[in-house]
């Protein structure tokens, strides 16, 4: 088992109760640290039910993550075979994104070590399940600082842009622009215009005083910075203040909340069983609140749409 790309919140309740089935089906269960990183340079330790204390209530993950570039390349992904045979791994969880599951398929494909995958991150943009391990934790943080950016908005009648992260993805800035209580929410999927952005919030201005616009990262059109001005610039003519904070990586770590952790132990249990009734290449995942499991293959090819009404929600609700 390892825990690769991004950390998120719930991954150690996944670890623990990867650890934790395996040992109850009488297992041995082996930690490997930092990612692929760790498997090729063969940080492997085994794990004990009380390696697992104490740690549903943490973010981050225990064993550590890493991108790695050698795992990338033929000659790594060997290496991390021949450390794997050396303990006699038969089976391998691997907790992470899409990148981590597409190593996990390559090294299926090469090796055979039956592998099934938790989605750990907070993105929440993999194919196979509805919710990925850490999304609610990074919405619900992110909600927090947006309200209280709110106050001074409010108070000082400015208009926030509030950059949020999802890579590619505008899971995070939708929920948190429905949440949030947000005038405009700009994520990838949209493809809003600056002019359309401006012409908004001189519409709002009519009834509203101040703005918050939740920017997701990796708009094409920039970042929340780079929006803002430009946005700045076609009111120049006018008395108002903007403001651009960007939460970073604040959304990626904390305690997970109740549903993260309930989703990190479920998928890590789910793993587990999964490898013993002979799933491999693929991922477990919840949806439509039942386990699932979907090949590796889907989950880093298909594509997962907001959902349809979300965006349409957000509109109405902001006027
Ligand atoms: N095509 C690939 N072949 C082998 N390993 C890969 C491949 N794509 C990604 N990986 C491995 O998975 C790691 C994690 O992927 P990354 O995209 O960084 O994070 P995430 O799993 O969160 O999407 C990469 O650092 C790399 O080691
Ligand atoms: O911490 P890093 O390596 O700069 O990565 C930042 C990226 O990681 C994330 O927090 C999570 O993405 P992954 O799960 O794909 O790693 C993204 O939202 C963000 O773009």
């Amino acid at each position: 088992m390892f825990t690769s790309g991004g950390d998120s919140p719930g991954m150690n309740a996944c670890i623990r109760s990867v650890v934790r089935t395996g040992l109850y089906r009488g297992l041995d269960v082996y930690g490997i640290m930092y990612g692929y990183d760790g498997m090729i340079e063969g940080t492997i330790k085994k794990m004990a039910s009380h390696s697992v204390s104490n740690i549903i209530q943490r973010g981050g993950t225990i064993l550590k993550s890493a991108r790695s570039e050698a795992f990338m390349t033929k000659e790594g992904r060997q290496k991390a075979y021949a450390e794997l045979t050396k303990l006699g791994i038969e089976g391998l969880v691997a907790i992470g994104g899409d990148g981590t599951f597409t190593g996990a398929k390559v090294f299926f494909e090469e090796y055979g070590i039956p592998t099934v995958g938790c989605p750990g991150t907070i993105d929440n943009d993999i194919y196979g399940t509805d919710y990925t391990i850490g999304f609610d934790t990074a919405v619900n943080t992110a909600l927090e600082a947006i309200d209280k950016i709110r106050d001074t908005a409010a108070a000082h009648d400015r208009i926030f842009f509030i950059e949020v992260m999802g890579r590619d993805s505008g899971y995070i800035g939708i929920e948190c622009g429905i949440g949030g209580g947000a005038e405009l929410v700009m994520v990838p999927e949209t493809r809003t215009k600056i002019e359309d952005v401006v012409k908004s919030l001189k519409g709002l201005r009519k009834t509203k005083t101040s703005s918050i616009i939740i920017v997701a990262e990796g708009l094409d059109c920039g970042d929340a910075a780079q929006i803002m001005e430009r946005v700045k610039a076609s009111f120049k003519d006018e008395e108002k203040e903007f403001k651009v904070t960007t939460l970073g990586h604040i959304q990626r770590g904390g305690n997970p909340t109740a549903k993260d952790r309930l989703l990190g132990s479920r998928m890590g249990m789910a793993a587990v069983e999964g490898l013993l009734a002979g799933e491999s290449n693929c991922m477990a995942g919840v949806m439509n609140d039942h386990v699932v499991y979907t090949p590796f293959a889907d989950c880093i090819t298909k594509e997962k749409p907001l959902k349809s009404d979300y965006l349409r929600l957000q509109e109405i609700l902001s006027i």
